[in-house]
């Protein structure tokens, strides 16, 4: 039997938090029902963060009162971004059954992200961790520019590892690596990684690649070499972050789904499906889907 990877699409989340333009909550949600549709099992869906700081996140109660609910019981897993206790509380009452802290290896962009220095966000994500696990929900921990910051610069394996280090220590079960601004090569992954493979296991560390300088399938690729198996990816390859200027979005997931399938891996996802995913929400914002698979598959040459 294939060997299973975990795909967390963040489209709905990370791919549209940056959206210059007003996307209702029924696309959003009509964009998640197409996405159940296609086998994906974990979706982060929302984002209960001030709607002064990320404007387009503002409906995320709705979007989360909202979603295919029935589906659940075949396995689909909906979170969303909490960066405080105020953030949890409204996740809780969403319902989300999955919410994620996001802090940073990088203090200029903690300040810019989140407006508080890294040990301040860890000391606040104690208290997130702890309420959650109270309440019986999972915490998923992310660390951001850990191949670079859009402020800093070069970042070292060895502060990525310290934050994630106190993540799991507050009881994140799965730690999530961010290249935010899509900087990255293989070769600096597998450095990452394996600063990070010496203290956590494989099962336990989740890629999360931007596309910004094109490296973000490579990087994928690398991971995998490596042994992870839990990659988070953008419909249509959509997305940036507020705070970091000229990052594209997340590797798209069309085409990680497509590298999957091609090295033996099973994704439970239905690649053309998913293209047509891609294609509603790209439709809806007027642009053609950045996925190379998606065009490829799309164009008169396909044999
Ligand atoms: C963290 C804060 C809230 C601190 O922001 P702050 O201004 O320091 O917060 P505060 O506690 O002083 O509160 C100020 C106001 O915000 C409100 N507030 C406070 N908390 C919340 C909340 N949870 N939900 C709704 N409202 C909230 C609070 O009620 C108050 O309202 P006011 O009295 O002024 O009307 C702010 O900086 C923030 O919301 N930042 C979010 C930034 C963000 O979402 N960035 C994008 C996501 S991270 C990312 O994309 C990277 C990732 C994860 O994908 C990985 C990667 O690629 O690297």
């Amino acid at each position: 039997m294939a060997e299973r990877v975990k795909i967390v699409e963040v489209g709905p989340r990370d791919g549209l938090q940056n959206e210059k333009q007003p996307i209702d909550v029924a696309t959003k949600v009509a964009l998640i029902e197409r996405l159940v549709a296609a086998g994906v099992t974990h979706i982060e869906a929302a984002s209960f963060v001030s709607p002064k700081w990320v404007p387009q996140m503002a409906g995320s109660a709705q979007v989360m009162a909202a979603v295919p609910r029935a589906h659940q019981a075949k396995g689909v897993h909906y979170s969303a971004l909490t960066p405080n206790l105020q953030g949890l509380e409204a996740a809780l009452a969403a319902g989300c059954e999955e919410v994620a802290v996001f802090g940073a290896a990088s203090e200029s962009f903690s300040r810019k992200n989140i407006n508080c220095s890294i040990a301040e966000s860890l000391e606040r994500f104690r208290s997130v961790t702890e309420a959650a696990q109270a309440a019986g929900v999972r915490v998923r921990g992310y660390v951001s520019c850990v191949l670079g910051c859009p402020y800093e610069g070069a970042v070292a394996p060895a502060q990525v590892l310290r934050v994630a280090l106190q993540l799991r220590e507050m009881g994140c079960h799965e730690i999530s690596l961010g290249d935010t601004i899509g900087r990255g090569t293989p070769d600096a992954t597998r450095r990452l990684l394996e600063a990070c493979l010496r203290e956590l296991p494989a099962t336990m560390l989740a890629g999360h690649y931007h596309d910004t300088w094109g490296m973000a399938v490579a990087n994928v690729a690398a991971s995998l070499e490596m042994g992870l198996r839990t990659f988070d990816s953008s419909v249509a390859g959509l997305g940036g972050c507020p705070y970091a200027a000229g990052a594209s979005g997340n590797v798209a997931s069309e085409d990680v789904v497509y590298l999957l399938q091609n090295m033996g891996y099973e994704t439970g996802i239905d690649l053309d499906a998913l293209v047509d995913a891609g294609l509603f929400i790209s439709q809806a914002l007027g642009r053609a889907p950045q996925s190379r698979v998606s065009q490829a598959l799309r164009s008169a040459c396909v044999s």
